[in-house]
């Protein structure tokens, strides 16, 4: 099977600091200043062309890091990744310009990508329409909800049909109308065989639509494996996150994080 996307060891730290006067004291003196943070651990995995694969994790897991990885926008510290082809983001806050018209990102967006006025002409009226946004597409994207400015990511990213689709819970700030019409499209681009990778809070979507599940925990990776296995344990895992108490979470939480440092350590 080709491989499209293999992800090897990554790992995200940042610094968190303690104020601002820490963070300017860290750029110009050679003293270190704040603490390593760790979104991602030493995260590996494999999708084969044409698997829809969905990150799922509680919040701060590092779902959000991983996917911006993938798609190059934000860079890991250590690790390779390496995508078989043009990898297409959609996120709620994907790289939209705000004081630009949504027109004017459609064009900015496609001829970053290398369309030219032509095909671009074609692919516009192709884009308004998805994103049912009518006369608000001549308006300013700071004027736009966040269910608005999903709708304009999602239209953009699917007409311009990329070998890989990245999608960060883009279908959860939509309504229930614009959701499944999404969903049919990725439904779609799954029978086109498509590499997907779609990042949700969802299980029951998950469900309907992923064939592998990654499962990050705090930066390390939990489980991965086939959809409907990983889901189950996840399942059952929330429901005992949701029966503890704060303290019970925090330790939880430590014990995670103690185990995923002793593994750095071994490593470097
Ligand atoms: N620029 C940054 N500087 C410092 N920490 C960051 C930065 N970006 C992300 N993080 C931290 O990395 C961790 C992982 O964040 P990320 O957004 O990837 O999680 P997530 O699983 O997508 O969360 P959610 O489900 O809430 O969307 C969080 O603890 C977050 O605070």
């Amino acid at each position: 099977m080709e491989k499209a996307i293999v992800v090897k060891n990554v790992t995200k730290k940042y610094k968190l600091y303690n104020g601002n006067k820490e963070r300017i004291l860290d750029l110009i003196t050679p003293k270190n200043y704040g603490e390593d943070f760790y979104a991602l651990s030493n995260v590996s995995f494999e999708a084969e062309k044409g698997d829809v694969v969905g990150f799922i994790g509680i919040n701060g897991s590092g779902k959000s890091t991983l996917s911006n990885i993938i798609a190059g926008i934000v860079p890991q510290t250590t690790g390779t990744v390496e995508v078989n082809g043009e990898a297409s983001l959609i996120a709620v806050s994907a790289g939209l310009k705000n004081d630009l018209t949504g027109r004017d990102n459609i064009e900015l967006k496609c001829l970053m990508l290398g369309f030219n006025k032509k095909e671009i002409e074609k692919l516009e009226p192709e884009i308004i329409e998805f994103s049912e946004l009518g006369k608000f597409i001549d308006q300013p994207v700071k004027s736009y909800s966040s269910g608005m400015k999903s709708r304009l990511g999602f239209a953009i990213s699917v007409s311009i049909n990329p070998n890989i689709l990245i999608i960060d819970e883009a279908l959860s700030v939509g309504d229930k109308a614009f959701a499944a019409k999404s969903l049919e499209k990725m439904k779609e681009f799954k029978r086109m065989g498509k590499t997907m990778i779609f990042v949700s809070h969802s299980i029951s979507q998950m469900k309907q639509f992923c064939d592998k599940v990654l499962w990050l925990e705090f930066g390390t990776v939990k489980e991965y494996g086939p959809a409907s296995e990983v889901l189950k344990k996840y399942d059952e895992f929330i429901k005992r996150w949701k029966g503890m108490s704060a303290k019970e979470r925090e330790d939880y939480k430590a014990s995670v994080v103690e185990k995923q440092r002793e593994l750095l350590t071994i490593k470097s």
